[in-house]
């Protein structure tokens, strides 16, 4: 009888729970995304960083110059070389957030129960009484009665400096605002979420278009984080936008769900996105607490039947200034390892927390942990039952492939690829060994000028679960003849063994196309 359980399906034996954790080359086949900032952007916390399993860095421009950024980036390619760690590059955009400006950096106090106003004129200075805001068109948005929110940048939820205003009046451009609690807002940054109202500011700012087609075109970002999508069309229009700027037609779009109208449209936002960021800091605050869980597991789900990354965000917030996570958090983030996704984005906890390797650590310690009781026997079925039949001839090798490792218990997938396509699609099948996906460059042109594919497919792969890639030298022709499928299977073995996930007398099974024929191969090692 098979258990309808996330958890493995033998009951776990008590005492196996204090059996140390094996340490291994990686600390976790799900992926940890570290938002880089102030207390992560020397080469040595980097290199931390990377070393305790980061493999996504994050590049929040809601906040900070391009200058600042591109130190941290430089600092972060030293600390990629030195560490020998690969890591993709996110770009995360500001798109229609509401920010207070607060040019002086003094502290604003407010006080239960008094009233502040909202206003856009810029000039005027905040003060307990006033807070002006960077959009125009609050009082035509909002009614009375409607929940304001205002908390410090990526704000931990343990802080006195967030407050919730209700809305009394509208008085001209200007919002009258109840305060429901007392607290200080210290700092520069405020960002503010009108609880259930649309913003009526484009997905893509110009400001963010400007970054991209400069920071990004410049970098070569992996990634771009659309901030609050709130309908496929957002994520058409960015993806056409990218098309425009050379190599950042290869750039993956993950959209990023912090709103009910992006939640609302998700299936279709899904359908043109390359991934989905669960915003959980935002889109708690626009959900009722008792909703978010059921977001999760709906959003995860679905994420992993089209086969896209899931990447869930503000697990330990704690950790921004504790050693230890709660026991909440620490359950939290082995949960969303259990509920299906593919990597976790730490926010403040690596921005500007005391501790962001150590939270790193312990982060892909908790992953590490829950991947081993995940029920992949039942998550297997459910996602072969999904996809219903004929399956793609492709994804019939792939979810084989996965089945067969399984069964010979082999250490390692080797999956060979150029588009990516086949090792995400077995990536889909979350095999419980790592995969090594080997990505063979391919030589295209641009009718100006010849390059090589491929880096932007391995480097896209490390924030998909369980997957490991590996570029293959470029020299290597991308015909898949046998000689050099054997020299490329060759390097990749060795590898494996010099990463220490391959071993002598191992079963590996392989994917790669013979011919034109894909195959599935298991082999067993000598020594
Ligand atoms: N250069 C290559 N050499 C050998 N096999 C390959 C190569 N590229 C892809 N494959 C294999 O071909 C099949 C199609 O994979 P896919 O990733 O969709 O290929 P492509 O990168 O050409 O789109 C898979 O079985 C994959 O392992
Ligand atoms: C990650 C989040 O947002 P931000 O881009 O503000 O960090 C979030 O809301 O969870
Ligand atoms: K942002
Ligand atoms: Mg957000």
């Amino acid at each position: 009888m098979h258990s309808n359980h996330l958890l493995l399906e033998e009951p776990i034996r008590m005492a196996s729970i204090l059996e140390p954790s094996k340490s291994s080359f990686f600390p976790a086949m799900t992926k940890i995304v570290g938002t880089l900032g102030p207390k992560s952007r020397s080469v040595e916390t980097i290199s931390g960083c990377l070393k305790a399993g980061m493999s996504v860095a994050r590049f929040d421009f809601s906040w900070g110059e391009p200058e600042y950024h591109q130190e941290t980036l430089e600092n972060l390619k030293m600390a990629v070389k030195s560490t020998k760690k690969l890591c993709a590059v996110m770009l995360d955009t500001v798109g229609p957030e509401l920010q207070v400006v607060n040019k002086v950096e003094k502290s604003i106090s407010l006080e239960a129960d008094k009233t502040v106003i909202m206003t856009p004129y810029q000039g005027q200075e905040a003060s307990s009484e006033v807070l002006p805001i960077n959009f125009d068109g609050l009082a035509k948005a909002v009614k009375t009665g409607d929940t304001i929110f205002v908390g410090h940048y990526l704000f931990t939820g343990s802080e006195t400096t967030s407050v919730w205003l209700e809305v009394e009046s509208v008085k001209g451009d200007d919002v009258v605002c109840k305060i429901k609690n007392s607290a200080t807002l210290a700092g520069s940054m405020f960002t503010l979420h009108v609880c259930q109202v649309r913003i009526e500011m484009p997905t893509l700012s110009e400001k963010d278009k400007e970054v991209i087609s400069t920071w990004g075109v410049k970098n070569k970002i992996d990634f771009l984080s659309l901030s609050y999508t709130r309908h496929a069309g957002d994520v058409r229009e960015a993806r056409e936008y990218l098309s425009t700027l050379g190599d950042l037609s290869q750039t993956q779009i993950f959209a990023k769900i912090e709103n009910i109208e992006g939640l609302t449209h998700f299936d279709e936002i899904l359908q043109e996105a390359d991934g989905i960021i669960l915003s959980r800091g935002n889109l708690g605050i626009d959900l009722p607490p008792e909703k978010v869980f059921l977001f999760q597991k709906a959003a995860v789900y679905k994420c992993n039947m089209a086969g896209k990354p899931a990447v869930v965000t503000r697990v330990v917030d704690s950790m921004t200034d504790n050693l230890r996570p709660t026991r909440a958090e620490a359950t939290d983030v082995a949960n969303a390892v259990l509920d299906g996704s593919d990597a976790i984005l730490l926010g403040a906890e690596t921005l500007r927390g005391l501790y962001p390797v150590e939270t790193i650590s312990i982060v892909g310690k908790i992953c590490a942990e829950a991947e081993k009781v995940f029920n992949q026997d039942m998550y297997f079925k459910k996602t072969v039952k999904y996809v219903g039949e004929p399956m793609t001839h492709l994804e019939s090798i792939a979810s084989s492939a996965v089945r067969a490792a399984i069964k010979v218990k082999a250490s390692v997938i080797i999956c060979f690829t150029s588009s990516g396509r086949a090792a995400r699609l077995i990536a889909k099948y979350r095999p419980t060994m790592p995969v090594l996906s080997v990505v063979i460059p391919r030589l295209k042109t641009n009718q100006l000028r010849w390059s090589f594919s491929g880096a932007f497919e391995a480097r896209q792969s490390l924030i998909v679960r369980g997957l490991f890639p590996m570029l293959a030298d470029p020299r290597h022709p991308a015909e898949s003849t046998s000689a050099t499928n054997e020299s490329v299977l060759k390097v990749a073995l060795d590898h494996g063994k010099s990463a220490g996930v391959i071993k002598s007398h191992d079963r590996v099974v392989i994917c790669q196309k013979v011919g034109d024929a894909s195959v599935v191969k298991i082999i067993e090692l000598e020594d």
